[in-house]
């Protein structure tokens, strides 16, 4: 049900939190209050907004076949978006489409569920830390907020995901993990071996497939879109996401170091692969986490899931030895301790890639 309070760009910002963080509204709740203007915490400065005029027009991030496993070329081409764009989109990647029906479809179930049973899952009220309903990034840090709802399940067990996450989506989360277990697998094996890493096992699959995080995103209509932004600049902490969105559009990315933007347009039945500031670290540079974000839109609500694979919490990631194999190459990351990384990306503000200056020596 829609909150009753009428919300309009003036109205007290006190009222606004009690609404969207407190009651467990979120910005799902704000946009079907019928508000026709944005609060104004939400509006962000001009240099965070995202205009048309910095988005590159024509150029395209990598779309990847890979219904040929034994295809050297296809290696080559995952090989070098990594290296080039740190993002690339997969097609034929053996995921059913069913499954990615279905998890988009149980994730506009949960976020239709009334606010109380939302927030069930907030930071205050959820029985555990693995489970997290949320909205903006880290609203108590952030100046200007973002338009966007989350609920953030992370892999323990079957067991506790069972006990645990919420019943209108959990069955469908834990498919899609479970699912895309052997492509993330190959695609860490392929990247690998341009690294001169030959097995994941042990613990370089720690490093690597450690721990999963999943975030079903909800972004709902905006009132003023070019005002705020659905997600700000960021990199993901991960090494590796696998994201599926729908089919609304949206996702940018930073284009090599320049202040260009390019558009991951929506494929239908693909997954778009990003690599995460962990591979970054762990490659030694070679591999790059870029900046990405996401617009907030005027006429359609939007969905995504993004599946994070990161090391575990407990582990301490650095360069891997084998980067260095044919000599020459300086360390320009030290050993840090997973979870102070994340810590460090969760408590501040989405700042683009300053997190990953947290590692560098
Ligand atoms: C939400 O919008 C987002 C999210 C993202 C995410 C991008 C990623 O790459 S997520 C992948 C992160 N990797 C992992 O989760 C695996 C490793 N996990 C850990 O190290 C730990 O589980 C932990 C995440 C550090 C939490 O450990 P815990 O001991 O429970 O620590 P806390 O003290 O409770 O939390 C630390 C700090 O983080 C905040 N936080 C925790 N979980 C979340 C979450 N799911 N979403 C947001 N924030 C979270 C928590 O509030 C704490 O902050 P305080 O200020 O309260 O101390 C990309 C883009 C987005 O827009
Ligand atoms: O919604 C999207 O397309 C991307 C979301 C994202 O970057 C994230 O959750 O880390
Ligand atoms: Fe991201």
């Amino acid at each position: 049900m829609a909150p009753t309070i009428a919300i309009t760009t003036n109205t007290e910002p006190s009222k606004v939190t009690e609404l969207v963080l407190n009651k467990g509204f979120g910005v799902k709740g704000l946009s079907e209050s019928g508000i026709t203007c944005l609060p104004n915490q939400y509006i962000q400065p001009l240099e965070e907004r995202i205009t048309v005029s910095e988005a590159m027009p024509g150029g395209s991030i990598p779309i990847i076949d890979m219904s040929n496993w034994d295809d050297l070329k296809m290696e080559e081409l995952i090989c070098d978006a990594a290296e080039k764009w740190g993002f690339f989109q997969i097609v034929n990647h053996g995921v059913p489409i069913q499954v990615l029906e279905k998890v988009q479809e149980a994730t506009h179930r949960f976020f239709g569920l009334p606010a109380e049973e939302k927030n069930k899952y907030s930071k205050e009220n959820s029985v555990s830390n693995n489970v997290r309903y949320g909205t903006s990034f880290t609203p108590q840090a952030e100046n200007a907020l973002e338009w966007k709802d989350y609920l953030s399940l992370f892999y323990v067990s079957d067991d506790e995901a069972s006990a645990l996450w919420p019943a209108a989506c959990k069955d469908e989360a834990l498919e899609y993990m479970k699912k895309t277990e052997l492509v993330i697998k190959r695609l860490l094996g392929v990247l690998m071996r341009r690294l001169n890493v030959t097995e994941i096992a042990g613990e370089k699959e720690n490093l690597l497939i450690g721990s999963k995080r999943i975030n079903l995103n909800y972004y709902p209509i905006c009132p003023n879109p070019e005002l705020t932004v659905g997600v700000g600049r960021h990199s993901d902490v991960s090494t590796l996401t696998i994201l599926l969105q729908d089919e609304i559009g949206g996702l940018y990315v930073r284009v090599e170091e320049s202040d260009n933007w390019i558009h991951v347009p929506p494929v239908k039945g693909s997954l778009v692969i990003n690599v995460g500031d962990a591979l970054q670290i762990m490659s030694n540079g070679r591999y790059k986490s870029v900046e990405h974000r996401v617009a907030a839109n005027g006429k359609s609500e939007r969905i995504s899931v993004p599946i994070f694979v990161n090391p575990r919490p407990e582990d301490m990631i650095c360069p891997f030895p084998e980067v260095f194999a044919a000599g020459g190459e300086e360390a320009i990351y030290k050993k840090v301790l997973y979870s102070d990384y994340v810590k460090h990306f969760f408590r501040k503000a989405h700042d683009g890639k300053r997190t990953v200056d947290f590692a560098k020596i």
